[in-house]
């Protein structure tokens, strides 16, 4: 069986300002890599990542996620890609005065009927799994506390969770620790990290620290003004990359 997780093939986005934000990307990702997606502000590393599972329509190109043709995809099928495809975002995206372990189960919600997710009738069967994602996550302690009492670096950890408990084959981070002190950041991509290898989920992490990319990824993927200027491992992203990367120099 193919290892392929993610393949795209001349895929170009532009925007209908006819800002064009991607342009010919062609990218195989392959089960359990660490994937960091990194350049300057602008360079379409968001706009790649919601291309993924459709937030953003791409207009040109294909994207096959697991043997699935990405771009053709709607209604169920839709659902069900997405549904493989745990997020975590910048600004964690919690529902602040529900508990923690609640905000865990929601990660359960594409599993279930509209009418029992609606209601909030999880099994006991994904409760019992969410405080164990929470205790894999250092939250045990924390799983009944309402998720507005938690620090920022606890709150991106619960959102790390969530996406766990979607059972993804993909994570999709987007500059998940934009928005935490250095300390926090570390420990929380040491999670991201920890988890991914733990259950082998393959992953895509977009960062705006290019040394934190360095020591979390296993692969760094550098993209400038919508197109790929680097791909290779972290030891292979020379100073010279990193300016002409980020410099123009
Ligand atoms: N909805 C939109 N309509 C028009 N242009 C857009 C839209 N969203 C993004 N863009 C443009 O597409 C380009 C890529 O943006 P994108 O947000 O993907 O960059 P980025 O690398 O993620 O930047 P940052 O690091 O600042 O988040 C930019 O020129 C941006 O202004």
């Amino acid at each position: 069986m193919s290892d392929i997780v993610l393949q795209t093939n001349s895929l170009g986005m532009t925007f209908p300002d006819g800002t064009r934000a991607l342009n010919n990307i062609n990218l195989t990702i392959r089960k359990g890599e660490l994937v960091s997606i990194i350049g300057p502000s602008g360079a379409g590393k968001s706009t790649f990542m919601r291309s993924i599972n459709l937030l953003n329509k791409p207009t040109e190109g294909t994207i096959m996620f697991e043997g699935e043709e990405v771009c053709k995809a709607k209604g169920k099928k839709l659902r069900l890609i997405r549904r493989q495809i745990g997020m975590v975002f910048q600004h964690f995206n919690l529902i602040k005065r529900s508990p923690t372990y609640q905000n865990v189960l929601h990660g359960r919600l594409g599993y279930m009927s509209s009418f029992k997710g609606g209601l909030g009738r999880f099994s006991e069967e994904d409760t019992r799994q969410a405080l164990n994602i929470l205790r894999r996550v250092g939250l045990e302690e924390q799983a009944f506390k309402r998720a507005d009492e938690l620090s920022g670096g606890q709150q991106q950890r619960v959102g790390i969770a969530r996406a766990i408990a979607q059972s993804p084959s993909l994570l999709l981070a987007d500059e998940p620790i934009a928005s935490l002190d250095p300390s926090s950041s570390e420990n929380v991509m040491n999670y991201l990290k920890t988890v991914c290898e733990e259950d082998g989920l393959t992953s895509i992490v977009n960062l705006h620290q290019v040394d934190f990319a360095k020591k979390f990824a296993n692969r760094i993927i550098g993209i400038k003004a919508g197109e790929v200027i680097f791909d290779g491992s972290p030891k292979e992203l020379t100073d010279g990359i990193i300016n002409y990367l980020y410099y123009n120099k």
